[in-house]
């Protein structure tokens, strides 16, 4: 393959990845591993939503109000863990994880694994054209010999008519980073976001109230994630309220004010700040999507490799966030490792290996997409939910197991409470879901996803015996349950006559 070639303010590389996100900077490794030059453009700063305000910031403001959570469970650590946070040093924690927004560090890994970088604002002038301006005005002409990769995320998307373009509030960037406790947080939302960051906002002494406009919450996974995890929040003093949607919001005193909530039902809510936690828009509306016949402001369809299915020719690929497959950090990086190799395999003239669980092919995105929701109790899941095995074609048996029963359960907590399924596929004899809801089963969560994605007939897991007294010893329990539930009225005959 070619390296770089410079003219003027034009440059060639094999490879052009917009955006330096977590998904972006995978890519661009694969891409150069499989001897592509390669050149990455960023606009803000190099990881993305996920380094410096989204999972780790999130998960370093959560950590402490779990720990102190499940401490609280453990006999003899009750009292020790009954006082507040220690609110300075949780922020100071969260910054710390968050490199205190310098991505110096994330520079230098992209120098060591040869990757160029063009800070600046990448867009999209036509095919495998790239038109980059930097902060200072500066424009550079980028061609890519290969391959366009669009990796711009997502931002917030917040509901239309409230006026909140004039209105301060806060969306998951002032959620992750804010430098103090809210006295009052309204969270709109009942989503991922919204769950969160109402448990890392009241463990951290504010008082949350969650206005959710739909029935219940992280209404996509089986229905017992969200009512334990409503329990649980109720517990703890959040105010929940349901089917509410907001039709207003003024701030008092222009910025500084609290802020006044209407609820469609004709009720005032008063807080200091406000969350909208409503979903996610693609970062397409300024990359150039219109220079190549699309409508700028959309999610980029892909197929299984993430080429964009809409454009001919086979240059531009959507990775990540923007592709909407999956909103996931690590199901981002997997995606990227697959495109990176399928381009470097394609720009060799070697075919793509893009069937079904193929090299180049993210077969998971479609059938074992793991997710953990970091609130207490915390929700793990993967593969299919009830619903969702509901709408196939296939003969599903459901089996729940209440994990309380379960001995590691026991150590693990006093008046453990959690529950889990496991959804069977019943003509394959295989686990095609799995959901659980408690403290620590994020953990648990892997053994899960290898029985998903390896189809590991039932027979064999039996054989894969999880240690005591761990909580991973609800594999077992499941499938004794699952063994019970399934035998003939002959084995019943046998069992009782011999
Ligand atoms: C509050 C919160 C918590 C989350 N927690 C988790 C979690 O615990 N686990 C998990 O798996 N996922 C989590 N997610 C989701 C996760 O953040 C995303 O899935 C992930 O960041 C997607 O990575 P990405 O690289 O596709 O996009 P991003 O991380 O959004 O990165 C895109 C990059 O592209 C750059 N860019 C955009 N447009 C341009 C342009 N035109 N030119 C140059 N650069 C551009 C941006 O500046 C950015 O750096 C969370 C999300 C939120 C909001
Ligand atoms: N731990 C994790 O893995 C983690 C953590 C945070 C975020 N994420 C990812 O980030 C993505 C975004 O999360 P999210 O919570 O913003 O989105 P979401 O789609 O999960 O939830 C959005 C919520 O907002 C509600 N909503 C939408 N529009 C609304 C409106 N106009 N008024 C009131 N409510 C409205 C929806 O009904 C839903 O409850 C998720 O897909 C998730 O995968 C992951």
């Amino acid at each position: 393959m070619r390296e770089a070639a410079t003219t003027g303010t034009s440059r060639t590389y094999d490879v052009i990845v917009i955006g330096a996100g977590p998904v972006g900077e995978n890519v661009a490794d694969r891409t150069r591993v499989a001897g592509l030059s390669t050149v990455i453009v960023e606009s803000e700063l190099i990881g993305g939503e996920c380094s410096y305000w989204a999972c780790e910031p999130s998960k370093a403001l959560l950590r402490p109000v779990l720990a102190r959570a499940d401490a609280r469970r453990v006999p003899g650590l009750r009292a020790a863990a009954a006082g507040p946070l220690d609110i300075p040093a949780v922020l100071a924690h969260r910054d710390e994880m968050t490199f205190h927004r310098d991505d110096t560090k994330q520079a230098e890994w992209l120098r060591g694994v040869a990757v160029d970088l063009l800070r600046g604002h990448g867009r999209l002038e036509g095919p495998r054209c790239v038109s980059v301006t930097t902060p200072e005005g500066d424009t550079t002409v980028l061609t890519a010999r290969h391959a366009v990769v669009l990796c711009t995320g997502t931002t917030a998307a917040v509901p239309d008519g409230l006026g909140l373009e004039s209105t301060r509030h806060w969306t998951s960037r002032e959620a992750t980073s804010a430098d103090h406790v809210p006295g009052r947080l309204a969270v709109v939302g009942g989503g991922v976001v919204a769950v969160e960051m109402a448990t890392a906002w009241q463990g951290l002494g504010a008082e949350v109230t969650m206005l959710v406009r739909d029935g219940g919450l992280l209404h996509r996974m089986e229905p017992f994630a969200g009512e334990l995890v409503t329990e649980s929040l109720r517990e703890t003093g959040v105010d929940i309220r349901f089917d509410v949607t907001v039709t207003a919001v003024k701030r008092k005193d222009g910025d500084d004010g609290e802020v006044t909530i209407t609820l469609d039902d004709g009720s005032h809510l008063v807080a200091d700040e406000i969350l909208f936690a409503t979903g996610r828009s693609p970062r397409t509306t300024d990359v150039g999507l219109d220079s190549i016949g699309l409508t700028p402001g959309d999610w980029l369809a892909v197929d299984d490799s993430c080429r964009v299915t809409a454009v001919s020719g086979g240059w531009l690929y959507a990775v990540g966030d923007v592709n909407r497959r999956a909103l996931l950090t690590h199901q981002g990086k997997y995606q990227a490792r697959i495109a990176g190799a399928a381009i470097g395999s394609r720009a060799n003239g070697e075919p793509a290996q893009a069937d079904r669980w193929g090299r180049h092919a993210a077969t998971a995105d479609g059938t074992a997409v793991p997710q953990v929701v970091f609130t207490d109790p915390e929700v793990a899941s993967v593969g299919l939910t009830t619903h969702e095995a509901a709408q196939s074609e296939r003969r599903i048996d459901v089996v729940d197991y209440d994990l309380a029963r379960v001995s590691g359960a026991h150590q693990y907590a006093r008046s453990y409470r959690g529950r889990a399924r496991m959804l069977v596929d019943a003509d394959q004899g295989t686990v095609v879901g799995v959901t659980l809801v408690g403290p620590g089963v994020g953990e648990v969560l892997h053994a899960a996803t290898i029985a998903v994605v390896g189809e590991v007939p039932l027979d064999r897991l039996w054989h894969a015996v999880p240690a005591f007294p761990t909580i991973s010893e609800v594999w077992l329990r499941l499938l004794e349950t699952y063994r019970d539930r399934t035998r003939t009225d002959q084995d019943l005959a046998d069992i009782t006559t011999g």
